[in-house]
């Protein structure tokens, strides 16, 4: 019987062990077959498998939470007037996602959330280590040297030392995965055993769409009945891949990003197709709509989009032809923060708000 996989220190008498071992009765078989089926099974009194049933529930039973129980911990961006937009930051045991047209700074953000993750608890950081998980080029190890170079200027008022990481490649596993197969063993095997040897604040997966592009794609010209079941095929593996992160960032109290890359969204005739059309109403959780200048979508659907918490979008901005670092951090849907737009800049330091606009948003700031 196989019960003590999901209670520990649970034993059934020896009679009624056996009886389950012999019958072939797992601890779902117990809870999801009729009972009377289960006493012609195993042979054992119904009154004895109702009793037997009742404690395994008992003991399976999810543990009540109040929403006052409920402590969300966050991992500072690096600066506060961004996690004070956020809400406290990147959640922690939850999955964000960060999409965003090429050159966008998905990356720029990801490898400063690797650098703020090895901070002390008192600078917003988790004081772990990170994993970076790249399925196209490899981390760029320069860029994130840079970034630590100028933590100080982040945190003006911390001590040097306190914010000072000589090397920052030191906690920070990198893995490339080239294609699906080595992202599905990496992620279902490798991590978890690096989750298990140390200490891990952050994964980052950039990007996750690349590999399920090149290989499980929507491609009409061949044949429709491959399409849709590479469609299916695909919402399998997003399931499962989200699944293994969500789990994960619970148990380790660690926080998931993933880049995800995006189309262009063609405006739509409403008054033809309605409002209530997916098309319409997916302007809320895709991130852009119609009003902006070059509408995208985020790739890999619907499927992937519900196993997502927070989507947060990085656009380039119509000026960023002039201003080439400019861009809008849009908090698209979260469980913690509202809608809103936040203007960045991407700089040496990595990505922040700029100083008009931290000091319109808090003159104390
Ligand atoms: N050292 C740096 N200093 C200032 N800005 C930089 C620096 N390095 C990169 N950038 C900015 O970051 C942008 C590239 O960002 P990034 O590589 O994160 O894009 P991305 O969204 O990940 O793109 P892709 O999807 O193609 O990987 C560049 O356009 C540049 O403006």
């Amino acid at each position: 019987m196989d019960i003590s996989n999901y209670v520990a220190n649970f034993h059934f008498d020896e009679k009624h062990a056996a009886a389950f071992d012999n019958a072939d009765v797992n601890t779902i078989d117990l809870l999801t077959i009729d009972v009377s089926d289960l006493e012609k099974r195993t042979n054992c009194k119904k009154d004895e498998l109702i009793q037997i049933i009742q404690q395994v529930s008992l003991l399976l039973r999810p543990k009540r939470k109040v929403a006052s129980q409920i402590v969300q911990s966050f991992l500072t961006t690096g600066d506060p007037v961004l996690d004070q937009k956020l809400r406290g930051g990147i959640p922690v045991g939850q999955l964000t996602e960060i999409c965003g047209e090429s050159g966008s700074g998905k990356s720029q953000l990801c490898m400063q959330l690797c650098i703020m993750v090895q901070l002390p608890r008192a600078f917003g950081g988790l004081n772990k280590a990170a994993v970076f998980i790249s399925t196209e080029s490899g981390l760029e190890t320069k860029r994130l040297f840079e970034l630590a170079k100028y933590l100080p200027d982040r945190f003006p008022e911390a001590e040097e030392s306190d914010v000072f990481i000589r090397n920052p490649g030191d906690r920070v596993y990198t893995i490339l995965c080239p294609d699906l197969e080595s992202q599905e063993h990496i992620i279902q095997y490798q991590l978890p055993i690096l989750f298990e040897r140390d200490s891990i604040g952050l994964v980052v997966l950039d990007s996750v769409a690349a590999n399920y592009r090149a290989e499980l794609r929507y491609n009409r010209s061949k044949s429709h009945y491959t399409d849709l079941n590479n469609i299916a095929t695909r919402g399998n593996q997003l399931g499962k891949l989200a699944s293994i992160l969500r789990d994960l960032s619970r148990r380790y109290e660690a926080a998931v990003v993933i880049a995800n890359q995006v189309s262009d969204r063609l405006t739509r005739d409403y008054d033809a197709i309605g409002l209530f059309s997916l098309d319409y109403q997916s302007q809320w959780f895709n991130g852009w709509d119609d009003l902006d200048p070059n509408p995208k979508i985020p790739s890999l659907g619907l499927v992937w989009t519900n196993n997502v918490n927070t989507r947060l979008a990085l656009i380039k901005r119509a000026d960023s032809a002039t201003v080439k670092a400019r861009r809008t951090l849009r908090v698209v849907y979260s469980p913690n923060a509202a809608r809103i737009d936040i203007p960045v800049l991407i700089g040496s330091m990595g990505i922040f708000v700029p100083k008009e606009e931290k000091d319109a948003s808090n003159p104390l700031l």
